[in-house]
């Protein structure tokens, strides 16, 4: 594991206060990977020495039966349940490791409800999430697409946005990559794609880039959302019709933003991928990707940076940030699961917790 230790905000936008970033953690679905990655997070070095307090919220039991599953296994690094401050929630569903269902869906919203509650009454300043199963918070009669749309509905707010944000342990470039669409059918994308829609998405990506990360004259690519772009009309019309408009008139508005027009979506991911990798070719990055769909963003994300990348939801009161993973219920109680992106997503947090109280 190669983790460059904070910097993916500008320097312009560090935090000068003193107060003691406060980060709530939850352990995901507990027949998942989430009880092993975050108590491996929380023995890692990395965050070792950082100023700020921890707490998990999950079921105690959970955590230490995975804790003493895996404490002799090859070797592995974990924080002990009995040394760190847990909200314990205990649920008394049965988990069976590696089956996401109604119990384990269950189980997993309440740790996410319950940190949010302490979250919005001032308890904490970011919420880093391990990963849920959207299957089976559906059989526990939760009907959202995923756990940024609960985020979001208790905080009370419209206007947000899913962006992944991976910094390169080869180039420092940092890869920012919002959806403009999310976690709907691939039937439903060009009905809900809309002028309305990607301005809104235009505006939250450029206000985060300035107030998150202190990016002020920010570079933003958009992609376009028919092959070739459309090709002038001929492969579809979105392009022409309306998102050229758009970005027209988004440009006047905003002068201090250089948007391009819309790329075609297949060559839109290979300048990232030379400034991902090649130090002498990291200035062909842009500051941010806007994608259409699920799918046009993360296949390159998660192609250059699975294993460090992090879902950040933009929009909201207060930090929240998440692995690029999922529940992983294959590997599950196994002891390899990787913990490089959770790592990063508490450093993220931790660094975008300090800029919003250094500005507040
Ligand atoms: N942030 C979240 O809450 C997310 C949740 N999910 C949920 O996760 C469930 C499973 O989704 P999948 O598509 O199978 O994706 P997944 O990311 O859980 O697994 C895909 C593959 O990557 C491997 N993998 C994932 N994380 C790993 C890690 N930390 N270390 C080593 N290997 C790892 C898995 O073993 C599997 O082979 C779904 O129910 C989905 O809804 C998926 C993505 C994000
Ligand atoms: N593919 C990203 C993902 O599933 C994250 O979902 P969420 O639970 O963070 O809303």
């Amino acid at each position: 594991m190669n983790i460059l230790r904070n910097d993916y905000t500008s320097s312009r936008s560090k935090s000068q206060s003193n107060s003691r970033a406060r980060i709530a953690l939850t352990i995901g679905d507990p027949a998942g990977i989430g009880t092993e990655i975050i108590l491996k997070s929380l023995a890692d070095r990395h965050l070792l020495g950082l100023d700020t307090t921890f707490t998990v919220f999950g079921d105690r039991r959970y955590l230490g039966e995975t804790y003493d599953l895996l404490r002799n296994h090859n070797n592995l690094l974990m924080a002990d349940p009995d040394s760190i401050e847990i909200v314990d929630i205990c649920t008394n569903e049965e988990i069976s490791l590696g089956i996401g269902n109604r119990a384990s869906g269950a189980a997993s919203f309440a740790y996410l409800d319950a940190a949010i509650a302490q979250t919005l009454s001032g308890n904490f300043d970011a919420i880093v999430t391990a990963p849920i199963a959207k299957s089976a918070w559906k059989q526990a009669g939760h009907d959202y697409a995923g756990q940024t749309e609960l985020l979001a509905e208790r905080s009370q707010v419209d206007d947000f946005g899913m962006l992944f944000v991976g910094k390169s342990p080869h180039t420092d470039w940092v890869f920012r990559t919002l959806l403009a669409t999310v976690h709907i059918p691939l039937s439903e994308v060009t009905k809900q794609l809309t002028p309305e829609l990607i301005e809104q998405k235009l505006e939250l990506l450029r206000r985060s880039l300035l107030q998150d990360f202190g990016i002020t004259n920010p570079r933003i690519a958009i992609s376009g959302i028919n092959p070739h772009s459309g090709e002038q009309g001929q492969l579809g019309r979105e392009e022409r019709d309306w998102l050229q408009p758009l970005i027209d008139r988004y440009r006047q508005q905003h002068p201090n933003a250089q948007v391009t027009n819309p790329i075609p979506p297949d060559t839109m991911w290979i300048n990232p991928a030379k400034a991902w990798s090649d130090r002498d070719r990291a200035h062909l990055g842009y500051d941010a990707y806007l994608a259409m769909y699920h799918d046009q963003g993360l296949i390159p994300v998660k192609l250059l940076a699975f294993d460090r990348a992090v879902n950040t939801t933009i929009g909201l009161p207060f930090v929240r940030t998440s692995p690029d993973h999922g529940t992983a219920f294959d590997i599950s109680g196994k002891g390899i699961a990787d913990p490089a992106s959770t790592i990063e997503a508490i450093l993220l947090a931790v660094e975008l917790a300090n800029v919003r109280k250094g500005n507040s």
